[in-house]
């Protein structure tokens, strides 16, 4: 768990409570989002449809979470993401640490795939995608007009639910991607590094020639965590990567998960609240409403430290997901 120091702001910017060193800053949330009131959930329940989703519309805003670090990887600013004319995710505005595992979690269709998919330009393969706002890496504007998308999904790498080894060997399947790069290096040291990064060396290290497909479920997905390492990305983006996998192969790719933020910074889309509160330091808690025409659309409810997030929520919809009271 990150333990640094939070400074928290108000709307206007002043202090209201400091801890020492301070290298993250917290914002409040607009007032007219619904506050936790755990002795009074009645009370909140009916002001709750007082303040219903109007103010989280696209471009409103004032409803916003914003985290703050120094160095952040990524800055989204009012992000909105549509299918054809459909709205489905809103005004995003939020950072992602460094070197962190951060959480993506929220009730199905929320958007945290399509928010995922914004951070490497996969979005840009759905024929009906557009967006709206801006998405910085490391300060340059990743839809910028010269931005090679393929180059960016090379720096940003990612990993499915479910696993997707190429139908080679074990050892191409991460020389592979090298190779078409031009990789000049040593490929067997990148083939047994990556494997290593993976944690799957030890189980396949006699047998590199066999096929990729006929490993595990566990083992295939640290095969594709392999195959992402080699290309040597700064970030590794993770949509639920353990949803097809039993308890003891989800255990070894949280363990992984772990390690590989020492090198990395990990962003994961889990439905699963203890594993977002086993892995990741921070997370991002997305909630869904209906609009005006009807279409349901995603927007952040809640951004902070994970074990905030899960003990003390601000945010009345925060409290009732990891609660399990829906979704
Ligand atoms: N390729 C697409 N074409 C059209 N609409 C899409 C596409 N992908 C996602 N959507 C829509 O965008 C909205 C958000 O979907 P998304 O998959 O991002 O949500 P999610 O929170 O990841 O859901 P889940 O937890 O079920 O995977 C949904 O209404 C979905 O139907």
């Amino acid at each position: 768990m990150d333990n640094r120091h939070i400074e928290i702001k108000n709307n206007t910017g002043k202090k209201r409570e400091t801890q020492p060193k301070p290298s993250v800053e917290v914002r409040e949330n607009s007032p007219t989002q619904q506050k936790r009131n755990p002795g009074n959930l009645e009370e909140n329940k009916s002001s709750k449809n007082r303040n219903s989703h109007p103010n989280r519309e696209k471009n409103d805003q004032s409803n916003q979470s914003i985290k703050s670090f120094n160095n952040s990887v990524f800055r989204t600013e009012q992000l909105s993401v549509y299918y054809g004319d459909t709205l489905a995710l809103s005004n995003v505005n939020m950072e992602i640490p460094p070197k962190q595992v951060t959480a993506l979690i929220g009730p199905s269709g929320c958007g945290k795939s399509t928010l995922i998919r914004c951070f490497n330009r996969l979005n840009d393969l759905i024929e009906s995608f557009h967006s709206e706002g801006k998405v910085f890496f490391h300060d340059k504007n990743l839809y910028g007009r010269k931005v090679d998308a393929v180059k960016v999904r090379r720096k940003i790498g990612m990993v499915f639910q479910k696993p997707n080894p190429f139908p080679k060997s074990i050892y191409e399947n991460i020389a592979y991607g090298a190779r078409i790069n031009n990789y000049s290096g040593d490929l067997d040291e990148l083939v047994e590094n990556s494997l290593k990064k993976a944690a799957l060396w030890s189980e396949v290290k006699d047998k590199l020639k066999e096929n990729g497909l006929s490993l595990s479920g566990g083992q295939k997905q640290r095969l594709c965590i392999a195959r992402a390492v080699a290309l040597k990305p700064e970030v590794i983006l993770m949509d639920e990567p353990c949803s097809s996998l039993d308890p003891v192969s989800t255990q070894k790719v949280e363990e992984l998960i772990h390690d590989l933020k020492e090198s990395y910074t990990v962003i994961i889309v889990t439905h699963n609240m203890q594993q977002a509160t086993r892995v990741a330091d921070f997370t991002a808690f997305f909630n869904a409403e209906e609009g005006e025409s009807g279409n349901r659309f995603g927007y952040l409810v809640e951004y902070d430290n994970t074990e905030k997030i899960f003990q003390d929520p601000q945010e009345q919809a925060t409290q009732e997901y990891v609660s399990g009271r829906f979704g």
